[in-house]
């Protein structure tokens, strides 16, 4: 028999967090959220995700948030969230709340970082068939999933080997990215901004990538982490694919609405 979508462990520990009297649900967007794509411009949210999301929004004592590595505008423009959904961008280092933005600020020296991380990537990529350079405030990322294995490792490792010597250029290895960013900021850092300013009693994480692994370490006792596929993992719990998500949020909706059935009052976060 095929193993259920949201293992029993797992149902217990919502069941549990639907119980605490002020929940942050905080989603990475990518692989979670929306199937990984061929192209960063194409991802979408699963619409059974997008739709809990917003029910969950919408109920008392309880707060949604994705923690995406995007940029801000990527990932609204990609995600389209709920204007009650807290937002975290370029992994940590850009901020959305209750629609106010707090984008990234460089100094001079950072400014010229960037530009270096733009010129190393983008000499990579003039010569690897496949690969592109996707921009964001603070950083830059080399995709490489339209190129063969053998194009995609030696782009990555020539753009390891130009930025060796620079302390300045923060590098993070994705799903077929290599992210370069002159901000220092982790998904781990996001999670622990947005319980303050929630004051959370328990988090909900959920996420798919090496770079979610930061947000797992930051969860604490009563939080539950859920890892989506394979791969080595700090969190507690494992799903398969972000379908299982819709069906994990689905039923946070309904345990969810059962301990909080009244609607959120409209207020600053
Ligand atoms: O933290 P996330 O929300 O998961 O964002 C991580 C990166 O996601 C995007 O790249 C990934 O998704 C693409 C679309 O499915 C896929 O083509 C790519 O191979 C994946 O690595 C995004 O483009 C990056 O900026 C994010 O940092």
């Amino acid at each position: 028999m095929a193993s259920p979508a949201v293992p029993s462990e797992l149902r217990s520990a919502l069941e549990r967090l639907a119980a605490v009297d002020r929940l942050l649900v905080a989603l990475d967007f990518d692989g979670v959220v929306a199937p990984i794509v061929e192209r960063a411009e194409q991802a979408r949210p699963l619409p059974e995700t997008a739709a809990a999301v917003a029910e969950l929004a919408g109920l008392a004592g309880t707060w949604t948030a994705y923690v995406s590595g995007r940029s801000l505008a990527s990932l609204t423009d990609v995600a389209s969230p709920d204007p009650r959904t807290l937002l975290i961008g370029s992994h940590g280092a850009e901020v959305r709340l209750d629609g106010q933005e707090h984008p990234v600020a460089l100094d001079e020296d950072q400014r010229r970082a960037l530009e270096a991380l733009h010129a190393a990537f983008a000499q990579v990529a003039a010569h690897a068939p496949g690969t592109w350079v996707e921009e964001k405030p603070a950083g830059r990322v080399l995709h490489t999933r339209q190129a063969d294995d053998d194009v995609a490792e030696a782009a990555v490792g020539a753009a390891r080997e130009r930025l060796a010597e620079r302390g300045d250029i923060y590098l993070k290895t994705g799903k077929r990215v290599l992210e370069g960013s002159v901000v220092h900021a982790t998904k781990g850092e996001g999670i622990a901004f947005l319980r303050q300013v929630t004051e959370a009693d328990a988090v909900l994480f959920a996420g798919d990538d090496v770079t979610d692994e930061d947000g797992f370490l930051a969860l604490e006792a009563g939080d539950v982490g859920i890892k989506v596929g394979d791969g080595e993992t700090a969190a507690a719990f494992r799903v398969r694919e972000p379908g299982d998500i819709a069906e994990a949020m689905a039923l946070l909706v309904l345990l969810r609405g059962a301990h909080r059935p009244e609607h959120r009052a409209e207020r600053a976060t």
